[in-house]
């Protein structure tokens, strides 16, 4: 299968559980920047909130790899982040397409600035396109069952330099103990809806994307925060902690201006249990 630019995959019907079995069962929502991304996202999220009977299965982005680099490079002179680096950021997917017309070299630098950027998405590298549907559906992004592949993936995030002063990074950190939801709330609230949390700098921290597991002390199983811009959701997932194993706070942001010991010491000290 061939895959457009900035594509959105959205499941019709609960019961379409295979990418081989239910190919009638998917749609794509193809989008040309981020801001209908974005908006077509939340809509099918939140719709699903709703107990509607389709959902949003993951957020799917093309970067063509001979011309990646200078668009993710792109310096806006209003300052705003470039809309190339904003669909990376939002992605939970990346195609780099195109390999055979770029050098090795500048696939390596292109490669590397993805990662920069979203430390999260995984990354496929196609030629005109094609993929195998499995690796495109049930990427489950938003649901709770992501929490099984996202705890061992977010093992393996680091937190990124930036490519560009003030481009969008991916950041995370580790908290051991429980979380307080309230707390947790307010903390999340203050990100992504009141921007009130600053950077050691003075600058206002911008969230584009938020995974975490989380321990809430009455709750046996990890819970899951997603956040999409101002939209963000809590869940339960169906991993539980091992009695044996120190119960512990992991969370990865995606967005600009993000200072990891600001964040990190937030958490600890104001949605921690005391
Ligand atoms: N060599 C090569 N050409 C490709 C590949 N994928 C697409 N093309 C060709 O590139 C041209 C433009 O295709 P796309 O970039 O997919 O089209 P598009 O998304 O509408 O173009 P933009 O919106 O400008 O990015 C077409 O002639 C395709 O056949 C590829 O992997 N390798």
């Amino acid at each position: 299968m061939s895959l457009g630019k900035g594509a959105l995959w959205r499941r019709p019907w609960p019961s379409a559980r295979t990418a081989s079995s239910t190919r009638s069962g998917w749609s794509c929502v193809t989008a040309a920047s981020a801001a209908p991304s974005r908006a077509v996202a939340s809509m099918f999220w939140v719709d699903a909130e709703l107990g509607s009977d389709i959902y949003l299965d993951g957020i799917v982005s093309v970067v063509d790899s001979k011309y990646g680099l200078k668009h993710l490079t792109e310096e806006r002179a209003d300052g705003a982040v470039n809309e190339a680096t904003r669909q990376v950021a939002l992605a939970d997917l990346i195609i780099l397409n195109k390999t055979d017309l770029a050098l090795e070299e500048d696939l390596n630098r292109l490669r590397m600035t993805i990662r920069s950027i979203n430390g999260l998405g995984r990354i496929l590298e196609t030629q005109r396109s094609r993929v195998d549907l499995r690796a495109v559906l049930d990427l489950h992004a938003f649901d709770a069952l992501s929490g099984i592949s996202l705890q061992n993936k977010m093992l393996r995030v680091a937190t990124a330099q930036p490519h560009l002063d003030h481009s969008i990074v991916t950041v995370t950190f580790e908290v051991p103990g429980n979380a307080q939801e309230e707390s947790l709330n307010v903390f999340i609230q203050n990100l992504l809806w009141e921007k009130t949390v600053r950077s050691k700098a003075g600058q206002c921290m911008e969230v584009i994307r938020l995974k975490g597991l989380v321990s809430l002390r009455d709750k046996p199983h990890q819970v899951i925060v997603q956040g999409v811009h101002e939209l963000y959701d809590l869940e339960e997932t169906p991993v539980s902690w091992a009695s044996n194993s120190a119960r512990t706070n992991r969370l990865v942001f995606i967005g600009r201006n993000l200072d990891k010991e600001v964040l990190q010491q937030l958490f600890a000290t104001t949605v921690l249990e005391a």
